[in-house]
């Protein structure tokens, strides 16, 4: 027999994300969490639904979803789908589950923000704004249901669809929302390098720099970005098993990692509302498996500079969703592996941590796999990401802020004064500066500059080596004036080490 849905029209008007959102005419919200929502839609008429959307984060989507639920008083009911490991991972599902079960309490939440805490294991926020009076009777007037797959889903939605149409639970319902426009500092747009020693400490620089000199973008996720144009990062020793800090103040766990990192080795067959795996791509997508080739290719010619891998495929342009991680190299130099991989579009503050570390497990594995079948003995070298978009979405614009707060004077603290472009011992003799210009560790003399003049002996020293450290310049600039300083009322100089 085929069952009909009651007919309504009701419209459901979003506030919050309204491009992101499926709309229909019925009573039923359906919250899909990373199953792809049209994977639900399909299988529905328009006026089994009210509305159809994804929910990926707790502290970030559950906020934006209340306040429309609560301007759209006809939804009386949920149906919310708990289906995929991402959804797992990330507990958003659960999360608005706990938030129907077991309420609210008055807490702080993650950025020191006075809120409404989810009473969840999964920390998840309410902005205070929200009247609790208004949250206990959403909480009240909706019956909530939990699908565990497509067809449980499918299954619950056209249920309620057969029911009666009921009445709004209340008129609709607004409340201020606080908003804060970041100060931009000049800087430049395209091509940034920031290098760390780990995953952790380069990541805090990369969100400094996003955070202060990032221009300001529309999304095409109905918000606002800071982006910059082309970073690089190079993680020169982020240890094998993985540095996280204690107490962990980095959006990913170990957990969470194990699961990340079969993701991206490991090959993944297609699965209804899942877009892809970087593992799928990697492994068989283009009917090889690239990570095979690129083991072989190294094996058989070290200094190749074509071991590449790609997860773009041209006919990615059809449809959306295409993978982020585009290219992957690997390459040898004085016996160590280094990774560098391209990113279309990357999520600084959410996603570059488990990009990095999935990728470093990758380059892990591929040195482990030429170590095992050939007489190599290669070590780890860098791994280096290079984001076109990087991006920090304004969704966790304070918890970057607070990142920075909490953690960037430290990383900085932790900057040793070795300077890759080397070192420049500073004398006077006849009565001009003598600069001296040697590699770092053997101490090679590599260049040599003399004059009178501390700001033209700069500019000199810069333009022959512009990749010098900016702290290492502008103490080069102090010294070089006390020298000048000294040659005036002829005292003797000493170069402060
Ligand atoms: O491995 C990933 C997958 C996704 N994203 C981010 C980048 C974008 O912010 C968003 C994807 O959006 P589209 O470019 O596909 O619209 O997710 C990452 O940073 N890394």
């Amino acid at each position: 027999m085929i069952q009909k849905s009651h007919i309504t029209q009701f419209q459901y008007a979003a506030q919050h994300k309204p491009n992101q959102l499926i709309y229909g005419s019925g009573q039923t919200a359906i919250i899909t969490g990373w199953t792809v929502k049209q994977a639900i839609a399909k299988h529905l008429q328009t006026s089994d639904y009210a509305v159809i959307g994804q929910l990926y984060s707790p502290t970030r989507g559950i906020n934006l979803l209340i306040r429309n639920l609560l301007l759209n008083p006809h939804v009386r009911y949920l149906v919310i789908i708990n289906a995929t490991k991402e959804d797992r991972n990330a507990g958003a599902s659960q999360c608005l589950l706990d938030f129907f079960n077991s309420g609210v309490e008055e807490n702080i939440s993650d950025t020191g923000r006075k809120s409404w805490v989810i009473r969840s294991q999964i920390p998840g926020y309410i902005d205070i704004e929200i009247d609790i009076n208004a949250l206990e009777k959403l909480r009240q007037s909706l019956e909530v249901v939990e699908a565990k797959s497509i067809s449980e889903a499918v299954e619950k939605i056209q249920f309620y669809a057969q029911k009666p149409t009921i009445e709004p639970w209340g008129t609709p319902l607004e409340f201020p929302m606080l908003t804060i426009e970041p100060t931009v500092l000049p800087g430049t747009r395209y091509g940034h390098r920031i290098e760390g020693k780990t995953i952790a400490e380069t990541w805090v620089k990369i969100i400094h720099r996003i955070k202060t000199t990032g221009t300001i973008r529309p999304t095409g996720y109905d918000g606002k970005w800071q982006e910059l144009i082309d970073l690089m990062a190079v993680v020169t020793e982020e240890p094998e098993d993985f540095y996280f800090p204690e107490p962990n103040y980095l959006p990913i766990d170990r957990s969470f990692l194990t699961e990340y990192i079969s993701q991206v080795l490991d090959d993944a067959p297609s699965r209804e509302g899942v877009k892809y795996t970087y593992g799928q791509r990697l492994r068989s997508w283009f009917g090889k498996d690239q990570i095979e080739q690129v083991v072989d290719k190294l094996i058989g010619e070290i200094d190749a500079a074509s071991a590449v891998m790609t997860l773009w495929d041209v006919k990615d342009h059809e449809k959306g969703g295409s993978p982020c991680l585009n290219h992957i190299w690997l390459r040898v130099v004085d016996n160590e592996l280094s990774l560098t991989a391209t990113l279309r579009s990357n999520d600084m503050f959410a996603a570059w941590p488990a990009n990095a570390m999935g990728l470093r497990a990758l380059q892990k594995h591929i040195r482990d796999q030429i170590n095992q079948r050939s007489e190599y003995d290669l070590r780890m070298g860098p791994l280096m990401t290079i984001s076109q978009s990087a991006h920090i979405y304004d969704d966790t614009w304070s918890n970057a802020e607070q990142l920075i707060k909490q953690q960037y004077a430290a990383v900085c603290r932790k900057l040793d004064y070795a300077d890759p472009a080397g070192n420049f011992l500073i004398e006077v003799a006849n009565g001009e500066i003598v600069v001296t210009h040697t590699t770092p560790g053997s101490g090679e003399i590599v260049g040599c500059y003399s004059g009178k003049n501390a700001l033209k002996l700069v500019r000199e020293i810069c333009t022959a080596s512009p990749a010098i450290r900016p702290d290492h310049a502008a103490y080069l600039g102090m010294e070089l004036q006390k020298a000048v300083d000294c040659i005036k009322i002829d005292k003797p100089y000493v170069q402060d080490q």
